[in-house]
């Protein structure tokens, strides 16, 4: 049985979540891919808990939300809370994004690099800021990188580009990436909720960023579509090249328009390779029931590859949650290691 220790940043909605699904799959984990995952350490603001032995993932599971629950956690344990953590393979990350400084999580990230250990990103904003500097420093470290939850989580994105489409040439990507404008957009189309009351439910959820602003303005769809372009169509775009508009402006009379078209609106975020060069944008966007994505709703997202080979190839469904995107993690902790002769 393959062995892996695992630290976590970020005792947020999905870090909770992450802790929960260790503790729910960990004999499925163990039975079906011949690996034992132990979470050794969790970091919050003011520090780390960490065990050698492995954590309490019950205590942890049932815990409030928050780097408070690390200190109690602390106190009632009577462990210290540390600036560092015992030895582990992996830092699964998930502090808020910051798409400028793209910290916590760059500095957490090199830090673990540093220390030789694999990393599994659910921020955005350490690779959506300093995408070559992460990869420069896993490879100058023999450390790998996976990053499934920061590209749409629970819809598979990156993985189907990197492995069922390999050989064929993607030369455009559109997608519906952010589950919380998805949601806005459906409330307010279908069932004629405002736009606050929306949001306000999409946060209740989990699944609006930390800085809903992210979400609304078109950030974070735009951080997707980045990452799977510098990925998948060789780009190496910053936030700053790409045309990014978000869902703030959109009327209700835009709205009601659109449905007496039989049209809906969706936020779209297309990367299309035209004369050389890709061309990514990001806006709401009228689309007609023969659209892929047209029934695409709710907190569900989608996304379509155009291929030279392989024509359209289209997922949906995928729906944000914190749920997802700890599962999405999840997965990629597993697809680092259940291959062990590469271990
Ligand atoms: N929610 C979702 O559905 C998805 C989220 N993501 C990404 O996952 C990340 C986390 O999201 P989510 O869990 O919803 O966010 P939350 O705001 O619920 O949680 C973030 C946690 O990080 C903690 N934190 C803040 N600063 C630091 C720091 N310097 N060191 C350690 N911990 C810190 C916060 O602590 P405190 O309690 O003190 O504020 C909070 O507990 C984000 O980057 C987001 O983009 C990706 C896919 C889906
Ligand atoms: N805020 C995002 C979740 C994380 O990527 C969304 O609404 O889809």
């Amino acid at each position: 049985m393959l062995k892996k220790n695992i630290v976590l940043t970020g005792f947020g909605s999905v870090g909770r979540e992450f802790i929960r699904l260790l503790k729910e799959k960990s004999e499925m984990i163990k039975q079906n891919y011949n690996l034992e995952l132990r979470l050794v350490a969790v970091g919050g603001r003011d520090g780390f808990i960490s065990s050698e032995e492995g954590l309490n993932l019950h205590i942890l599971s049932e815990s409030e939300l928050g780097s408070q629950s690390l200190s109690d956690y602390a106190h009632n344990l009577r462990i210290p809370l540390t600036s560092s953590y015992v030895n582990a393979d992996v830092l699964v990350e998930a502090t808020p994004t910051d798409v400028g400084s793209g910290e916590p999580g760059f500095s957490n990230m090199i830090t673990a690099f540093h220390n030789r250990m694999d990393v599994v990103a659910i921020s955005k904003g350490a690779l959506v800021a300093h995408y070559d500097t992460v990869f420069e420093v896993a490879k100058a470290n023999k450390a790998r990188l996976k990053y499934s939850a920061a590209t749409a989580a629970a819809l598979p994105t990156k993985d189907i580009g990197e492995i069922s489409l390999a050989g064929s040439e993607i030369v455009g990507i559109e997608g519906i990436l952010n589950g919380t404008t998805n949601y806005i957009l459906t409330c307010m189309q279908e069932e004629d909720l405002s736009f606050e009351e929306a949001l306000r439910t999409a946060q209740q959820k989990g699944i609006a960023e930390t800085n809903p602003d992210l979400d609304v303005k078109g950030i974070d769809s735009a951080c997707k579509i980045l990452l799977l372009a510098n990925d998948l169509l060789g780009t190496r775009y910053l936030l700053e090249d790409l045309s990014i508009q978000g869902i703030d402006a959109i009327t209700k009379e835009q709205m009601a328009e659109c449905k007496r078209r039989g049209s809906k609106f969706k936020l779209l975020a297309k990367a299309l390779k035209r004369d050389g060069k890709v061309h990514i944008n990001i806006a709401p966007t009228e689309i007609s029931s023969g659209h892929m994505l047209f029934g695409v709703d709710g907190t569900n997202k989608g996304i379509v590859f155009q291929t030279d080979t392989m024509g359209a190839v289209c997922a949906i469904g995928g729906s944000s949650s914190p749920r997802g995107a700890a599962a999405a993690a999840l997965k990629d902790v597993i697809n680092l290691y259940r291959d062990h002769e590469f271990n």
